[in-house]
């Protein structure tokens, strides 16, 4: 579904299909434990997160290098333009990459490239993206500041600071000094949160870490006060609905409590996550939601105008997307 929209929650490693796991592989001579693409895409059967991120991890293995990062991020756009992406703010995760000798220069240099290439050879001249860098939860808070440090040269292409990988057991508490110091270095602040976590990880989010969006926080309905708030406040929510139903939340798509989300009052936008992995790209989200859960056009038109105002844009460049979604017609 091509509708104009931003795209506020995707993981650009998550964007690397099975055909590019398995080309960097050979160009940077990384032994893959899968012997085709088939066999590999095969085990993209997960249970929960835990068993996505396994796979997910090991697979990063294969970006070495700025080219690597480059292509993947040029990629990325290319594909998600052609879904209706005008705007992508776009997570990325150092520590696992600093973590195998890959350097801070290389990664952050070959995303901005890629930004730049993306737009100029597919995604269209009118496309925008911004780097989110994502600190790991389930590593430590002193790692997350040396990581925070390491990023201090290029915060000039760096609009803000989010934080993902396993949630259970690793509270956003954890974490309240290196965002308190992302925002004096004048970085915007968003948390995966209430993802697989309890819907107090989703207040924690919003009082400690002071995050302007949550990623997910699909929990939140376990706690109708936190509702209440979330609606008053509008906190936008990066909902990723086919990714839920692949990691285990919801058993269908059709179960997914998203029309609930829109029906207490919040501010719902529709993400892919990991697109790679989870069976589609922004705009087939868009589909699948409303093929299975009956969103009706004008719901979805809403839903595309809050990825535009819950974006980090400035406001002319939101007045104008919004006139866009508007104009929308299939
Ligand atoms: O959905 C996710 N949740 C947490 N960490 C992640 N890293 C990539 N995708 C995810
Ligand atoms: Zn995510």
């Amino acid at each position: 579904m091509d509708i104009p929209k931003a795209e506020l929650h995707v993981h650009i490693e998550g964007t690397m299909e099975p055909e590019m796991v398995f080309e960097l592989a050979r160009r940077n001579d990384v032994e893959l434990p899968y012997s085709s693409v088939a066999e590999l895409r095969s085990r993209y059967e997960f249970s929960d997160l835990q068993s996505f991120l396994d796979i997910y991890y090991a697979n990063m293995a294969v970006l070495r290098t700025r080219r690597d990062f480059r292509e993947l991020t040029a990629a990325y756009l290319r594909e998600s333009a052609r879904q209706g992406v005008r705007h992508a703010e776009i997570f990325f995760d150092p520590q696992a990459h600093l973590a195998r000798g890959v350097e801070m220069p290389a990664i952050v240099d070959g995303l901005s490239e890629g930004i730049t290439e993306g737009i100029t050879e597919g995604a269209g001249s009118g496309v925008t993206a911004e780097l989110i860098l994502c600190f790991l939860r389930d590593q430590s808070a002193e790692s997350a500041m040396d990581t925070l440090r390491l990023a201090e040269p290029f915060l000039d292409r760096i609009i803000g600071v989010g934080l993902d990988s396993a949630e259970v057991g690793h509270p956003p508490s954890k974490f309240t000094e290196v965002f308190d110091r992302a925002r004096e270095l004048g970085l915007r602040a968003v948390a995966h949160a209430g993802e697989e976590g309890p819907a107090e990880y989703v207040r924690e989010a919003l009082d400690l870490l002071r995050v302007e969006r949550v990623d997910h926080g699909i929990r939140a309905l376990d706690d109708p006060e936190l509702v209440d708030r979330l609606r008053r406040e509008q906190v936008p929510l990066t909902v990723c609905p086919l990714s839920n139903v692949r990691l285990g939340s919801f058993s269908h798509l059709s179960q997914h409590t998203l029309p609930r989300l829109m029906a207490e009052g919040l501010m719902v936008t529709i993400n892919s996550d990991d697109p790679a992995y989870f069976g589609g790209y922004a705009g087939e989200n868009f589909s699948a939601v409303r093929e299975h859960l009956g969103l009706t056009r004008e719901q979805l038109r809403q839903v595309a105008a809050n990825s535009v105002q819950a974006s980090f844009l400035d406001r002319e460049r939101k007045s104008a997307l919004l006139a866009e979604v508007d104009a929308w017609t299939e």
